[in-house]
């Protein structure tokens, strides 16, 4: 079985496949490196016999999370790296170093699955979106504040915006004008992903005369899947990606 690793900036989203790659054997979100292990203690029946990840964390973070994996799986994980180019994509950026590797792996993934060009839309802790050509050429990208942080620096620079975590769950059922706190900072994020989104649209249409696929990822991505009636939401595009930047032969 191979287990997949992606950590993100606030949650790790795992899962354990077969190692033909075929079958979906287990998955989770969990955030922190010790809540990882706890949810794959829960399941001693996993026989984890290789392992590949994507980290946009710190050095540091992703060596001792390595070590970790090393020593109570004995597996080596895999990390996925940079590249300037990887089969037919080709990295968009100045220094492809510098592009974050989950909006790499989206990319890779969203091209394979897509075959011509694409807008891969990632919304997680920060939101990205990345324009890739009918022919591969990554052409650069977007990078802006997801949901979290929006509500958490309205939060932390004003004293009168608090409300608590259920009220806002609810107040995202419909999104006409907030009347209440809650509703209020949680549409008018959500209408400014929605707004984002939907430029980014106009952007590739502009760009890609001839057509292009729309990919949404990232634990947000509900919340703006009908800006793009086309869109194809795919929860595990990140994954797509690493299985084709680690291949485990
Ligand atoms: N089961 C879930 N667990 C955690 N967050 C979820 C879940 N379902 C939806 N979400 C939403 O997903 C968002 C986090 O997205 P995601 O998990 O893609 O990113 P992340 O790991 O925080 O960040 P990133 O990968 O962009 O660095 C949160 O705003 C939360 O509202
Ligand atoms: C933008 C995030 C935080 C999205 O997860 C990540 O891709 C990242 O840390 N990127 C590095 C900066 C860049 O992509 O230009
Ligand atoms: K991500």
């Amino acid at each position: 079985m191979i287990l997949e690793l992606d950590c993100g900036n606030s949650f790790i989203k795992w899962r354990v496949i077969s190692v033909d790659g075929a079958q979906r054997l287990l998955a989770g979100v969990v955030d922190s490196d010790a809540a990882l292990f706890e949810s794959l203690a829960a399941a001693p029946e996993l026989r984890v016999s290789r392992c590949r990840l994507v980290s946009v964390r710190s050095d540091a973070e992703t060596e001792l999370l390595v070590a970790r994996l090393r020593e109570s799986l004995g597996v080596d994980a895999v990390c996925a790296q940079c590249a300037s180019r990887v089969g037919a994509v080709h990295n968009g950026y100045e220094d492809f170093r510098r592009l974050g590797l989950d909006r790499w792996l989206a990319v890779l993934g969203a091209y394979h699955l897509g075959q011509r060009a694409c807008l891969v839309v990632d919304l997680g802790t920060a939101v990205t979106a990345d324009f890739v050509s009918a022919s591969g050429m990554h052409l650069g990208g977007f990078i802006c504040p997801g949901l979290p942080l929006m509500r958490d620096q309205l939060s932390t620079h004003t004293r009168r915006i608090r409300y608590d975590r259920q009220v806002a769950l609810a107040a995202l059922q419909e999104l006409e004008p907030g009347r209440s706190t809650a509703e209020a900072v949680e549409r008018g994020c959500v209408l400014m992903l929605r707004g984002f989104v939907a430029e980014q649209l106009l952007q590739a249409q502009a760009r890609f005369p001839e057509g292009f696929e729309v990919f949404l990822t990232g634990g947000d991505a509900d919340l703006v899947r009908d800006v793009v009636p086309g869109a194809q939401v795919v929860p595990d595009l990140v994954f797509v990606g690493l299985a084709i930047a680690c291949p485990l032969s």
